[in-house]
């Protein structure tokens, strides 16, 4: 019994390290903390080696420098840490929300599930007509922290209405609007922008402000270029690629709910 028990932790012990690093993997994939990851990594094991070697010296010197790294490493991972803890905290309590929004205990008109197909079509409408536009698209991770920087509202999402927002002359087309289910929550939002270098250079504020934002969070975002008129989809901080705008729609609802 015991050894059933031991070996059924055994297993669990391994799923949950796996899982571990699964996510720390996918935090830090494609950005420069994969190189700061692999240096700790390099330091750590140099510091083994001088231990089983018996360099004392080396090995009290690097011994100093892993026992201050923990603090070294909260601030060189900090946004990393930060989504990895909204991760995990924000994602029971949304999976709640719906739950109880399925018994309609939520007296809200709106339908809950977001309109993909409003935003797509709409992305490419603005498209044909070469019209700016940047959507972001709320999941687990609430952007409180950046809809303060807009204008705050609640208006059911549609095609119409995103692109008469996105219009050139509209009061509101400058920024980002914030999706949330199937609401417009806010509109001229500033996200944070990306400092990522391998970002191609043709891609200006309006692209790395997307890639900031899916960087620091699990939205999704959506830009239209004012120049080119192309659709980008950016997800976890990566251009997401698409053939088409129906295979566009596909990725998105199975990303968005
Ligand atoms: N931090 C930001 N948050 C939200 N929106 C932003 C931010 N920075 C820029 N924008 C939006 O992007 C517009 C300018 O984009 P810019 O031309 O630099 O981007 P771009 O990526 O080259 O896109 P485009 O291909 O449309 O020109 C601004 O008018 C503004 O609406």
């Amino acid at each position: 019994m015991d050894i059933l028990d031991l070996r059924i932790l055994d297993i669990l012990d391994i799923v949950f390290v796996a899982l571990l690093l699964y996510y720390v993997y996918k935090l830090v994939r494609g950005t420069a903390a994969v190189n700061i990851f692999i240096g700790i990594v390099v330091i750590y094991l140099a510091f083994l080696l001088t231990q089983l070697l018996q360099m004392e010296l080396l090995s009290s010197v690097l011994g100093e420098f892993i026992g201050v790294g923990v603090f070294a490493l909260i601030v060189v991972f900090q946004q990393e840490i930060r989504k990895f803890l909204l991760m995990i905290g924000s994602t029971n309590f949304t999976q709640k929300g719906r739950f109880f929004r399925s018994f309609k205990f939520n007296r809200d008109d709106f339908d809950s599930k977001t309109n993909v197909e409003a935003i797509v079509n709409a992305c490419e409408a603005m498209g044909k007509t070469y019209t700016g536009a940047l959507m972001v698209i709320q999941k687990s991770s609430k952007l409180d922290f950046v809809k303060n920087t807009g204008d705050k509202m609640r208006i059911e999402l549609n095609q119409p209405i995103i692109e008469s927002i996105f219009f050139k002359n509209s009061p509101l087309h400058d920024g980002a609007m914030i999706i949330e289910e199937n609401k417009i929550t806010a509109t001229r939002v500033i996200l944070p922008v990306s400092n990522d270098r391998s970002i191609p250079l043709r891609f200006g504020l309006r692209h790395r402000a997307a890639v900031g934002i899916t960087e620091k969070t699990d939205a999704l975002a959506l830009v239209v270029s004012e120049e080119t008129g192309q659709t980008s989809y950016i997800k976890d901080g990566q251009f997401i690629m698409f053939e088409t705008m129906e295979e566009l729609k596909d990725k998105l609802k199975e990303d968005v709910n």
